[in-house]
């Protein structure tokens, strides 16, 4: 067992370090405020080969792994969780299934921008009446020649309305249950889709998500991915892998909350001494320091099954499990070693506590990995 990272791993974090502290960092509480997405930092990332990490060189990516991936996302959120979630659900969930499922026709008309960041992606799952029960989709998709023809919409979509290619959800067999979902690829041009609401969000501010709406919307044929029917178990996969960006996402949050900590701990004064020095403090930073390694050992855990192609189902919900609350108690104990300064917007751990909030809910509640996670041990 091996727990030092490769080479090309420290190589790929010290870049994103570097990107992320000189070039993202620096915009994050103005994109927060004004709810921002800002394609330049993207068109950068897309420059540096980030939009396409675990792809082949084939198909546009740089033929990383999974683990590179993850190492991407925690560096990007140690500065800004938007950025962060804006290459998570682009990389792992609308260019995961396409790798995976796609013909190779697919992949190069899809998957090849999307590597290259000329594309974004998004992945549309939820609906108003199914979140956590994600088989009660509505969305439905009739046969019309060369065509399926949808209805429905799909709702907390992140990367809405920035993005080019959907990865969608919809019912082509309603008397099937599960074995009646299928998976489609659709261009944000295709006649009879747009893009509806965009919600106003406590975290993850300059990351857009929207509703997005299918009015009797086109889709070839050609763009149905992987079987019929079999969607339900895409959508599935999609989010076990899913799950390990989140967790990054989450370890990157906490990682930055933790280091705002620190330093200020360090110089802030009271009673004669640095804050530091107080056990009250000092231990509190203990505990957070070794709640993030743990996470981050499981998150790490979890790609590395995924880049070994083993079974990861299980470990990417552990890992989502324990750095979603991980980042949750780290950031509010950050603001609380800050005190009243970490209660205003003069420094970053208020963002990071409203950041940190939603990687207890979304990619699956932490409930939904418990049910996960039970059911494989008990199984
Ligand atoms: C886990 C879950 C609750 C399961 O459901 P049920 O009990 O209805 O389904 P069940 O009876 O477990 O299964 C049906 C078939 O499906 C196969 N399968 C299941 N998991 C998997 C899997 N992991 N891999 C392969 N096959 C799978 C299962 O074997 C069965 O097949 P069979 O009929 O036996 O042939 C599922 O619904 C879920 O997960 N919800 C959370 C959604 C949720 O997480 N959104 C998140 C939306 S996206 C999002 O939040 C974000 C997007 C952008 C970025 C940020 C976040």
């Amino acid at each position: 067992m091996n727990f030092q990272l490769s080479e090309e791993h420290e190589m790929i974090r010290k870049m994103v370090r570097d990107f992320a502290e000189n070039e993202v960092g620096p915009t994050a509480e103005e994109r927060d405020e004004e709810e921002r997405f800002d394609r330049e930092i993207f068109d950068q990332m897309a420059e540096l080969g980030l939009t396409g990490i675990p792809w082949p060189e084939e198909y546009g990516g740089i033929g990383s792994d999974y683990l590179a991936y993850c190492i991407a996302v925690e560096e990007l959120s140690r500065v800004c969780a938007s950025t962060g979630v804006t290459l998570s659900a682009h990389t792992s969930l609308a260019g995961w299934p396409v790798y995976t499922f796609g013909t190779e026709e697919q992949k190069q008309k899809y998957l090849r921008p999307m590597a290259e960041g000329t594309k974004i992606g998004a992945y549309g799952l939820t609906e108003p009446q199914s979140g956590s029960d994600a088989g009660g989709m509505r969305t439905y998709a009739k046969e019309d020649g060369d065509h399926w023809i949808l209805n429905g919409s799909k709702i907390f979509i992140t990367n809405g309305g920035i993005a080019d290619i959907y990865i969608v959800f919809a019912v082509t067999d309603p008397e099937s249950k599960h074995k009646g979902t299928t998976a489609f690829i659709v261009e944000k041009d295709f006649e009879g889709f747009s893009v509806g609401k965009k919600e106003k969000k406590l975290g993850i501010r300059s990351s857009p998500t929207t509703e997005i709406v299918f009015d009797n919307c086109r889709v070839p044929k050609e763009n149905v991915l992987g079987e019929l029917g079999q969607g339900f178990k895409i959508a599935m996969q999609t989010l076990d892998g899913g799950r390990n960006g989140i967790a990054a996402q989450a370890v990157g949050i906490a990682q930055g909350a933790l280091d705002a900590s620190v330093n200020y701990a360090k110089e802030r004064e009271q009673f004669g001494k640095p804050i530091a020095a107080n056990q009250g403090v000092s231990f509190k930073l203990a505990d957070m320091a070794t709640s993030i390694e743990a996470s981050r050992l499981l998150t790490y855990q979890a790609a590395w099954l995924e880049s070994n192609k083993l079974p990861y189902s299980k470990e990417s919900a552990m890992a989502k499990l324990m750095a979603g609350d991980t980042a949750m108690k780290v950031t509010v104990e950050a603001v609380q070693v800050f005190g009243g300064y970490g209660y205003t917007k003069d420094y970053p751990v208020e963002r990071f506590m409203r950041d940190a909030k939603i990687t207890q809910i979304y990619e699956g509640t932490q409930e939904i990995q418990r049910l996960v996670i039970s059911r494989m041990v008990t199984k």
